[in-house]
């Protein structure tokens, strides 16, 4: 599985997930930072596998793509599962990867406030910030502990006021910024629990 098609001068989203299930949450993430970022087009990452997680009950890759292609299906989203094929377990491999392979390409990683409360644990995490710009989406539960945490400290300095938010991309990294408003409180958790109480399967 290749990544999809990318051309110098593009502006493209890096959205990355378990997506255990791909949720409206998601989606919602997805389809603002399009339209506030000025995207040409968002890549959902389905990640064979978060390497701080438990992977053990992960649905296979296959079945999590076609669950997002069902809840987003839009002419400018792409989802794609390449970081496996390529044997990737760490964002960071990823974008550098990208980086290298795809010259000219504005790339944005993008994830929810509650990654960016965790994203001082990720593997070579200021490495990752260094080559490429951040777009955090504000979640219920952490709108205002995420902008205190351990690497929104660290990015302090190169945080971009939300309503410039569509200069992001094509920032020289770091540069970072938080999108507030719109928010969404779906959460994967909650909906495997939900279908185990009705009493299906929780994969
Ligand atoms: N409701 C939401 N609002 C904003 N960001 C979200 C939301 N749900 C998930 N995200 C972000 O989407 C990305 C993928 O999340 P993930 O697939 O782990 O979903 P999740 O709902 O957080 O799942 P789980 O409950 O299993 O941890 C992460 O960057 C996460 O922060
Ligand atoms: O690179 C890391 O160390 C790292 C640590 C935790 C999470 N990630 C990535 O963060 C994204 C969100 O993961 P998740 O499980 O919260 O949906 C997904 O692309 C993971 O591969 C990456």
């Amino acid at each position: 599985m290749r990544p999809p098609p990318a051309f110098p001068g593009m502006r493209i989203g890096l959205f990355g997930g378990s997506f255990d299930p791909f949720h409206e949450g998601h989606r919602l993430v997805a389809m603002e930072a399009l339209k506030r970022l000025r995207l040409d087009t968002v890549w959902i990452l389905v990640t064979p596998g978060n390497p701080l997680k438990d992977r053990s009950g992960l649905p296979p890759l296959a079945q999590r793509m076609a669950d997002a292609h069902r809840v987003i299906d839009h002419p400018r989203i792409r989802v794609t599962g390449f970081e496996a094929a390529r044997g990737f377990t760490y964002s960071y491999e990823t974008v550098a990867w990208l980086r290298r392979r795809y010259p000219g390409v504005d790339f944005v990683w993008i994830m929810g406030g509650d990654s960016l409360r965790s994203f001082h644990r990720w593997q070579r995490w200021r490495d990752m910030a260094r080559l490429v710009p951040i777009a955090v989406h504000a979640r219920p539960g952490s709108v205002r502990i995420a902008p205190r945490s351990r690497a929104a400290q660290w990015l302090d300095d190169v945080r971009i006021p939300e309503d410039e938010a569509a200069t992001l991309a094509g920032s020289t990294p770091p540069a970072w910024t938080y999108l507030t408003g719109v928010v969404s409180g779906q959460s994967s958790t909650a909906i495997r629990a939900r279908r185990l109480a009705l009493g299906g399967s929780s994969d």
